[in-house]
């Protein structure tokens, strides 16, 4: 009888398959739990990368640490693109302890003129305007041409965008700001009222809010107006009066900014200077202004309206030439105390001040009018009318002692000045050759209508 097989042998060779598959499988398990494992950890820290730096924000602050985040993504991966370079070429100071000033409004009237004062002493300026239609934006564009043959770059934005505002404190480490963005215009009040809350209210409140939470806080200086003083009857007109009759709505705004800006210094420690500004004028100036207006309808043979009080007697202004503003806007800032917060929380009090910008010598409007008749060597089309219920007031006169005692201020320029040095650049830059008498032909005057 055949001895029975060797089955010992079989139960070797399949026990030790059977381990071989099990060394195998779990060979093969162990790779596949590898590969799973670092599939995993890949995936979730691609999550966690895009959640922390492109997660969209949910609040103002979190835009700010956004946008910290983003700037740090920009360049963390060599972005700082061409306009980040034009923003910090523009803002870097070139004077040692120079300033690093953000002048909001840059391409309007003061804030290029103030823009390129700065400029010119070494301070660091960045720009920043949203070129809007209230008037011409052909003459903002040529201000922006001026500015930027002067190294000065502006960002073009609104005061209402916050990440933006954010970005620019991210991108570069600003000192001042000249906030002079504004909604100007007693009268187109009526017409657009909205147009003031947005920029004269929201805007600065939002300028003000991302202002509070950079670190270092700037030190603002700020554009209030004359026309705050409304139906005040006190005159000249002094920061020591009362000014709670405001005659329109773009006082009434003007008035409410000095009221945010006492709050914002008290709970946040921010340095806010108010500038009350009386009737600017000047080269490069607003053409919806009765001296601009009436020099270009005087040379068309256009009527003007003058106005009278409704008592029959002449309307008033403290007209300041704006090389005399820009000498009090660069003085603030000169004097200027550093915010006194940081992360949003004061450490102490900070200074909160206004002053009058003014000429301190109201001249009547009907004089304004012989003056640019001269000037242009035409008569005007008068038509003399009570002045309408519109927000105008019937005079503006500044005492301007506050603003003397604290960093010198001393307007120099009389309106008859003045108005020559504005109608020498009006028919330069419209390409007008009236028939100016000798001493007001163009001689040497500089493309910024200094002499
Ligand atoms: O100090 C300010 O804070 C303000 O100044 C400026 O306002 P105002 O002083 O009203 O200047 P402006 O309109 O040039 O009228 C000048 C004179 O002409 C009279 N006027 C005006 C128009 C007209 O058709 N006829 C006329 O007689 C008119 O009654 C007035 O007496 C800025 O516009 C304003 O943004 C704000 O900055």
């Amino acid at each position: 009888m055949a001895s029975p097989p060797d089955t010992s042998k079989t139960i070797k060779l399949e026990r030790y398959n059977s381990y071989i598959r099990k060394v195998n499988s779990t060979k093969l398990l162990n790779a596949s739990s590898k590969l799973l494992f670092r599939a995993t950890l890949l995936i979730a820290l691609v999550l966690v990368f895009f959640f922390t730096f492109n997660y969209p924000p949910l609040s103002d602050t979190t835009s700010h640490h956004f946008h910290t985040h983003s700037h740090f993504l920009t360049s963390a991966f060599g972005g700082g693109g061409a306009w980040e370079r034009q923003v910090r070429h523009s803002a870097t100071p070139r004077r040692p302890n120079g300033f690093t000033v953000l002048v909001t409004g840059a391409a309007g009237f003061v804030g290029s003129h103030c823009s390129l004062a700065l400029k010119k002493r070494g301070d660091g300026v960045i720009g920043l305007d949203n070129f809007n239609n209230y008037y011409d934006p052909s003459l903002k564009r040529a201000r922006q041409d001026l500015l930027s043959q002067h190294q000065i770059f502006i960002v073009e934005g609104d005061l209402n965008d916050g990440p933006l505002l954010s970005k620019l404190f991210d991108v570069v480490p600003i000192t001042h700001i000249l906030h002079l963005a504004a909604q100007a215009g007693v009268r187109y009040a009526m017409q657009n009222p909205q147009s003031y809350i947005k920029s004269n209210i929201a805007g600065f409140v939002n300028l003000l809010e991302v202002s509070k939470t950079a670190n270092p806080q700037p030190s603002i200086v700020w554009a209030s107006s004359s026309s705050v003083y409304g139906l005040n009857t006190e005159n000249p007109f002094s920061e020591l009066d009362r000014t709670d009759q405001p005659a329109s709505l773009y006082a009434a705004t003007k008035k409410a900014g000095e009221e945010i800006a006492h709050t914002y210094n008290h709970i946040y420690g921010l340095s806010l200077t108010g500038l009350r500004f009386f009737t600017v004028y000047g080269p490069w100036g607003r053409p919806d202004m009765a001296y601009f207006f009436f020099t270009k309808d005087i040379l068309h043979g256009k009527t003007i309206d003058v106005y009278q009080t409704q008592d029959g007697k002449e309307v008033a202004r403290d007209f300041t030439y704006i090389d005399d503003i820009v000498k009090g806007c660069v003085g603030a800032l000169d004097t200027a105390e550093k915010s006194t917060g940081s992360g949003g929380k004061k450490k102490g009090p900070a200074q909160l001040r206004i002053y009058n910008l003014g000429n301190t010598s109201p001249v009547p409007v009907g004089k304004l009018v012989t003056i640019l008749e001269n000037l242009l060597t035409t008569k005007a089309k008068k038509h003399v009318i009570k002045m309408p219920r519109n927000g105008d007031v019937p005079y503006t006169h500044a005492n301007v002692t506050l603003a003397y005692r604290d960093f010198g201020y001393k307007p120099v320029t009389d309106l008859s000045t003045g108005l020559r040095k504005f109608v020498k650049w009006y028919v330069r830059y419209y390409g007008i050759q009236p028939r100016l008498k000798k001493e007001n032909r163009i001689d040497n005057e500089q493309p910024d209508g200094s002499a």
